[in-house]
């Protein structure tokens, strides 16, 4: 049996949907469908999610909201009309979205969860209708009645181990196909809330795991994932084959084409992935697989780059002597409720590098001045636009010399380090770098690799 998830992308228009009905029903083994919203028709659209975010901010500033439910029930309408569904078929979508204000919600954090849900669970509602209304065995099955738990934050939930005993239950006919919604779950309090953003990818993977699935296709709108991002390269090369830990690195740090949360399920399970395009379903794509026994094609498997980064440069002479040096910092630092990313350090210095999204201006003084007055630095200084490159290969650690190669053709385009990175397990470097040079550096290594 296959899970297959589609992505927004791929379930944007009644023909795109029609092509994906197409791949479910041409494999009998297809039969766990996980869909996420529709997303966007063209470039300049929006997505039904961050309409529905929209729709959630409206509520909660108490204004007018009828034509942003007219906007998103219209996505739901045109679909359903391609497929000759009529308003009567609707109406209950219709009426599930107007109703969404007057139900209960614990704060505004759950009212925003729950609204965003509701762009997968109506669109797998839909989609199970009209599979229904073809004729075919489909049944649309809500992570409620799953018994999907999540818990933590009600916009950015993790699974609950609980859940897998729950699927392990569920039963399925050997001739129905289950259209489950991706990108949320329910909280043991009954709750809606959702994982992070793209999140439909990581429900594809506990459902995988959870029904003991043999293969995870996820569908896209490109072949696969390719070695760079194409909006740096153009025409980048599609990767065949990768193993999780490559991937797990690769999409932490910028393949947004796949949730990096999403392996830790198939990884447990061992579920091999298969990424796909919905427009062209028999070009292989690439598949995803364990470690062992793997042999790679290329010295590295990918580049990627994330421009969000901000870092802290500490130095200080013995700074190697001084017991508890690092534990103060990081003291400061939970203090604040600040999370850092990585903490390279040498002799006498330190750089801890933090991702944006968890920092202000108010903030980064706050912990500035603390760390000044707890730990008396000789230098402190922030440095605002960090970019971290991310060269990721399991054929780096049987090449020699791949380090060298990586450094000289920056060093030729006068892009110098800040930081050097490189993990114990030897099929990952990080290259700090200033942000504006972060697509440059991108450039150039992919190139050197891949001609
Ligand atoms: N390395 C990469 N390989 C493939 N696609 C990538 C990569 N990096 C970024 N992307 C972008 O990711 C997009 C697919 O991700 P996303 O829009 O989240 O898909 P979906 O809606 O199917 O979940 C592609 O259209 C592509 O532009
Ligand atoms: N619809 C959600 C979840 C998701 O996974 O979407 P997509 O498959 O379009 O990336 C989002 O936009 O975040």
């Amino acid at each position: 049996m296959k899970v297959v998830k589609f992505g927004g992308s791929s379930l944007a228009s009644g023909p795109s949907v029609e092509h994906a009905l197409r791949i479910i029903l041409s494999d009998s083994q297809r039969q766990v469908v996980v869909v996420s919203a529709p997303g966007k028709r063209n470039d300049k659209d929006i997505k039904v999610t961050d309409l529905l975010i929209k729709y959630a901010n409206s509520v909660l500033n108490k204004k007018e909201t009828t034509k942003i439910v007219q906007q998103i029930f219209s996505r739901y309408q045109e679909i359903g009309h391609y497929f000759g569904l009529n308003d009567d078929h609707l109406e209950q979508i219709k009426n599930i979205l107007m109703a969404l204000p007057e139900q209960d919600y614990p704060n505004s954090d759950y009212l925003m969860a729950a609204f965003k849900a509701h762009g997968e669970r109506l669109n797998a509602r839909l989609i199970a209708l009209i599979l229904q209304h073809k004729g075919v065995k489909a049944r649309f099955l809500d992570p409620v009645d799953a018994g999907l738990i999540v818990t933590g934050e009600p916009n950015d939930a993790l699974v609950n181990p609980e859940s897998y005993l729950n699927l392990d239950q569920v039963k399925i006919d050997p001739d129905e196909r289950i259209i489950f919604p991706g990108f949320f779950g329910i909280t043991p309090s009954g709750n809606i809330a959702t994982f992070s953003r793209g999140g439909s990818d990581i429900t594809g993977a506990i459902l995988a795991r959870g029904f003991h699935a043999d293969l995870y296709e996820n569908f896209t709108d490109v072949n696969g994932i390719f070695a760079a991002n194409p909006h740096i390269i153009s025409h980048p090369q599609s990767i065949r084959k990768m193993t999780y830990r490559e991937m797990r690195e690769l999409s932490y740090a910028g393949f947004s084409v796949f949730h990096d949360e999403a392996l830790i399920p198939a990884i447990q399970g061992q579920i091999p992935i298969n990424v796909k395009n919905t427009n062209e379903p028999d070009n292989p794509g690439t598949m995803i697989v364990p470690e062992k026994n793997f042999a790679p094609d290329n010295t590295i498997t990918g580049v990627t780059s994330q421009k969000h980064f901000s870092a802290l440069y500490l130095h200080k002479y013995l700074l190697n002597k001084e017991a508890g040096f690092t534990l103060r910092i990081l003291q400061i630092l939970y203090k604040h409720n600040i999370p850092y990313e990585h903490m390279p350090s040498g002799i006498d210095d330190i750089t801890i590098i933090f991702n944006n999204d968890f920092l202000n201006d108010q903030l980064i003084d706050q912990i500035c001045n603390k760390i000044q007055a707890t730990i008396n630095p000789d230098q402190l200084e922030w440095i605002d636009d960090y970019a971290i490159i991310m060269i990721v290969g399991e054929g780096m650690k049987k090449e020699h010399g791949v380090s060298r190669k990586i450094l000289d053709s920056l060093d030729d385009h006068d892009i110098t380090p800040r930081m050097i990175n490189q993990g114990a397990s030897q099929i990952s470097m990080m290259i700090g770098t200033k942000k504006e040079k972060a697509d440059q550096a991108v450039k150039i290594i992919y190139h050197q690799f891949f001609n």
